[in-house]
């Protein structure tokens, strides 16, 4: 059974792939936080943008093998020809908690590409095409490897340097949008700063949030 709290159709937009027309599929639940408010200043992450708290958003629900939602989610891409594979992201919430093989399977089967947005705490299936790493304060990394690293900034118990090294082909740095915290939107300042010292790392923005979009 798989718990999807929404699922939509629209550009990737942050990290590496940004612009990219992608089928989204935001699992529900996390391993960080509940999702309540009440726990969010104890949880262990604590600036999370993100409402993945039931099956109840657009195209949500509950899904009761791969198939079903494999089948649900590749309704979402346009039915046209053309050049270009179908894009799927699995996020959420944690999609490690749900994300495996079998549906993994039934997408390709389907010819998408799979990516993952993942906080790297949780083992990952085979078969991911694009995997997005972005570590959370001090808890500790399973995957240390993948396509891009994408951390949120500033994070005073997450530093770039201790990530720098790991086995990543693209290392992003994305401002944290502090405005589900109640304080003002960040500045990018601090964030282009640090990119502009250590050339490693690139900026991310958030554009579907600059755009209006999902
Ligand atoms: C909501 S998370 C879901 C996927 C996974 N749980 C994770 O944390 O990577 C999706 C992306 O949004 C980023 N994100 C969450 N809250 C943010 C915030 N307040 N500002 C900027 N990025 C944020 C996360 O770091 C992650 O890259
Ligand atoms: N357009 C768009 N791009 C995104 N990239 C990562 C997202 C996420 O919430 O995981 C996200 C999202 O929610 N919307
Ligand atoms: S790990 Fe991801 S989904 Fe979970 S609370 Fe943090 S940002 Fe939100
Ligand atoms: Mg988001």
């Amino acid at each position: 059974m798989y718990q999807v709290k929404e699922a939509f159709y629209t550009l990737q937009g942050e990290g590496g792939q940004t612009g990219r027309p992608s089928v989204f599929c935001r699992f529900s639940g996390c391993n960080l936080w509940s999702g309540r408010e009440r726990d969010r200043a104890t949880a262990a992450c604590r600036f999370c943008d993100t409402d993945f708290v039931g099956t109840d958003g657009q195209n949500g629900g509950r899904f009761t093998d791969a198939e079903a939602l494999a089948g649900h989610l590749a309704a979402l891409w346009p039915d046209v020809g053309g050049r270009s594979r179908p894009y799927v992201v699995f996020t959420g919430g944690e999609p490690l908690l749900q994300l495996d093989a079998p549906l993994i399977d039934a997408l390709h089967a389907r010819h998408f590409e799979v990516a993952v947005e993942t906080n790297g705490t949780l083992p990952a299936p085979a078969g991911v095409d694009w995997l997005c790493v972005s570590p959370k304060g001090e808890n500790s990394l399973i995957v240390t490897e993948g396509d891009e690293l994408k951390l949120v900034y500033p994070q005073p118990d997450a530093p770039p340097e201790r990530f720098a090294d790991l086995g990543f082909r693209l290392f992003f740095l994305q401002p944290m949008d502090r405005t589900p915290l109640g304080q003002a939107t960040t500045t990018v300042d601090d964030t282009l700063a640090y990119c502009l010292d250590n050339p490693q790392w690139r900026l991310s923005l958030q554009t579907h949030k600059i755009m209006g979009i999902d």
